[in-house]
């Protein structure tokens, strides 16, 4: 048994004793470890539990201060691995914050690597999922700022999507700068951020869902710049130097690379896809952010009408489409899946911080990971 904590429907907390069966590692980041398993209870349910080693800077920090854990409390969407629990433990006297998240088995990355191609209808499915999730952070201030195939979870058997990965999202209103060209991953990087901006705009996300759609689409990689200057340069061959406009809107200087005329989408990728799919191509990948459709407005395409379709439409592997009618709704209600044990808070942080390395989690696999 493990104290932790659950989410309210109004954000708030309340303690919660949490039980989990066996646990295999399913993925790694660069300052975590995310096991997979089966929670007992307070639920049952199979779970991913990432646990992250505090740095220097959030070392002070209780969990429930912990900024993934502060920004995954203001979300809950079915395309996004939400926050169930979290919980704290110690070891090598570091404190681990512990993520209790929704799990789904399949990494699209990996699949990728292994060779794995989606079918258009499949490449739909997930896109309008994956633009479902972002048109839930929009409406609430929210911009994940690293979107790519590795922070995309999928059921490949039941069609489900899910965006995780919420260490590097920021809130709207705090105003912070970006650090601009070195945030999100290069291939699926904005040209407002190569160029340096430094504002954060949903935007940001708009133009990595893209790129990662085109994935979807196309199974190969959009632009895969070498490096920087190689990942400007590809794009300005696509869509021409910005104009005076674009350049004002972003709010940055020229770039400095060579002014090319402008190829098109469909020249650059052979003209391979639907012309449904250019048309969604082009209304989301605008040099200027301001011109990108946003995802609300996505979900909206005729690209997407297949996914409205009743009777719902059978995929290759004889399932259904899974049910996506309520996911353009931006409000979810969180279930209180569990009831409200007696337990005060300041017992449960106590009891915490005195029960050391009580996971049944390996420290020894969590070792090397602080930031
Ligand atoms: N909810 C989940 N369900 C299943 N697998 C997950 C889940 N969350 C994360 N993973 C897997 O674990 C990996 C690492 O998780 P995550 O990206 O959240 O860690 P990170 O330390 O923030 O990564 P990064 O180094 O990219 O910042 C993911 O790429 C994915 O394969």
């Amino acid at each position: 048994m493990m104290n932790g904590y659950g989410i309210k429907e109004n954000g708030e907390f309340y303690p919660v004793s949490l039980q989990f069966g066996g646990h295999k590692l399913c993925g790694s980041g660069r300052f975590s470890n995310v096991y997979c398993g089966q929670m007992i209870a307070p639920i049952q349910k199979e779970v991913a539990v990432k646990n992250v080693w505090s740095d220097t800077e959030t070392r002070h920090l209780k969990t429930s201060e912990y900024a993934e854990i502060q920004i995954l409390t203001k979300l809950f969407h079915p395309a996004i691995s939400n926050l169930l629990f979290f919980y704290s433990r110690s070891a090598n006297d570091k404190t681990i914050h512990c993520l209790v998240l929704d799990y789904l088995p399949n990494e699209m990355a990996k699949m990728r690597d292994q060779g794995v191609k989606f079918d258009v209808l499949d490449a739909k499915i997930y896109t309008f999922q994956l633009f479902s999730a972002i048109a839930h952070l929009a409406s609430k201030n929210i911009v994940h700022m690293d979107i790519k195939p590795q922070n995309v979870i999928m059921n490949r058997s039941t069609g489900n999507l899910k965006l995780a990965d919420f260490g590097n999202a920021r809130r709207l209103e705090t105003n912070e700068k970006t650090g601009g060209a070195y945030q999100v991953t290069r291939f699926y990087r904005p040209p407002e951020l190569l160029f340096g901006c430094e504002k954060f705009t949903p935007a940001i996300d708009i133009w990595s869902a893209t790129c990662v759609a085109f994935e979807l689409f196309a199974n190969r990689v959009l632009f895969r710049g070498k490096d920087t200057k190689d990942e400007i340069t590809l794009i300005i061959g696509v869509f021409g130097y910005p104009t005076d406009e674009d350049i004002k809107s972003m709010g940055v200087k020229r770039p400095r690379v060579a002014r090319k005329e402008a190829r098109g989408i469909e020249t650059y990728t052979s003209k391979m896809l639907d012309p449904e799919i250019y048309d969604f191509l082009k209304s989301t990948l605008k040099i200027d952010p301001k011109k990108r459709k946003p995802a609300i407005e996505v979900l909206k395409l005729p690209l997407f009408d297949v996914i409205r379709a009743i009777p719902r439409k059978k995929r290759s592997n004889g399932m259904e489409i899974p049910n996506l009618l309520n996911y353009t709704e931006m409000y979810h209600k969180r279930e209180s899946e569990v009831e409200v044990a007696p337990v005060d808070i300041e017992t449960t942080e106590k009891a915490e911080k005195e029960s050391k390395s009580s996971s049944s989690h390996s420290d020894e696999e969590d070792k090397g990971k602080e930031k």
